[in-house]
């Protein structure tokens, strides 16, 4: 019999996507998953655990084993750097990280740059040569030009809405962000039979996904 895979699955913005695809790729998902509070969920018809994670935690649950796999955006990867196998690009959840500022900002000396992710930050400006201080928020990041905390921010921006709404502009784009099946690197090697049967189903269902949005 198939190994049981331990799943770590992002709640929130993440989860509606990534179950419609699971569900495409015929694994029978139940829909009561949708609005439980349940935080593990067996469905052994698949031979998988679900583990309801919260998004920025799901490396972490990967890398230490409690989860043989897990569902998790490529922000989230790049800021916490985790030692996990990246599988698939499952090319849900599309958004971008960008500089966003005043419209009129001007470049000043050791510029304050506020946002959810300080690694990715720093970096990106590091490999710049440009000196900043970067202040660390964990969310309405939009607030900190307008209310003098930082002079840009480093943030997420999908359609745009919550920068047009407060009067920002995206600056610069530092790169695009889809979610991402990780593997643990032990489960990996011990289930792999199981592991690969989940990503050759998945597979056909996101090459037709993303046909549909190249259209
Ligand atoms: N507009 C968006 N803003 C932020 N993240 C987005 C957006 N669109 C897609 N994403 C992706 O969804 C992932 C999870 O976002 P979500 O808002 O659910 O988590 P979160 O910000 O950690 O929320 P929470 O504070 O509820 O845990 C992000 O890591 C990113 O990959
Ligand atoms: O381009 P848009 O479609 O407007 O999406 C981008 C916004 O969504 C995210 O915030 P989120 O809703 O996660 O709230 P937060 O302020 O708690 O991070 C992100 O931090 C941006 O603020």
């Amino acid at each position: 019999m198939q190994d049981l895979l331990k799943v770590a699955m992002p709640k929130g913005r993440i989860y509606k996507q990534a179950s419609k695809l699971f569900r495409e790729a015929g694994l029978s998902i139940p829909e009561e998953m949708d609005d439980s509070r349940k935080l593990i969920i067996p469905v052994p018809e698949a031979r998988m655990e679900f583990i309801m994670a919260k998004p920025v935690d799901v490396p972490t649950y990967v890398e230490y084993g409690v989860a043989d796999i897990g569902v998790v955006g490529k922000d989230v990867l790049m800021e916490e750097n985790r030692d996990v196998y990246e599988l698939l690009d499952l090319g849900i959840a599309r958004c971008r990280m960008s500089v966003i500022g005043l419209p009129d900002w001007e470049p000043v000396l050791n510029p304050r740059v506020a946002t959810k992710y300080p690694n990715v930050a720093s970096q990106y400006f590091r490999e710049l040569g440009q000196q900043v201080e970067v202040i660390k928020l964990n969310g309405s990041i939009e607030l900190a030009p307008l209310i003098g905390l930082a002079d840009r921010i480093v943030d997420m921006v999908e359609t745009g809405s919550t920068i047009r709404e407060n009067g920002l502009m995206e600056h610069e784009q530092i790169f695009a962000i889809t979610s991402r099946l990780i593997a643990n690197r032990v489960s990996y090697r011990m289930k792999n039979d199981a592991i690969q049967a989940l990503c050759d189903r998945l597979q056909p269902v996101i090459a037709a996904a993303s046909t549909v949005v190249t259209k």
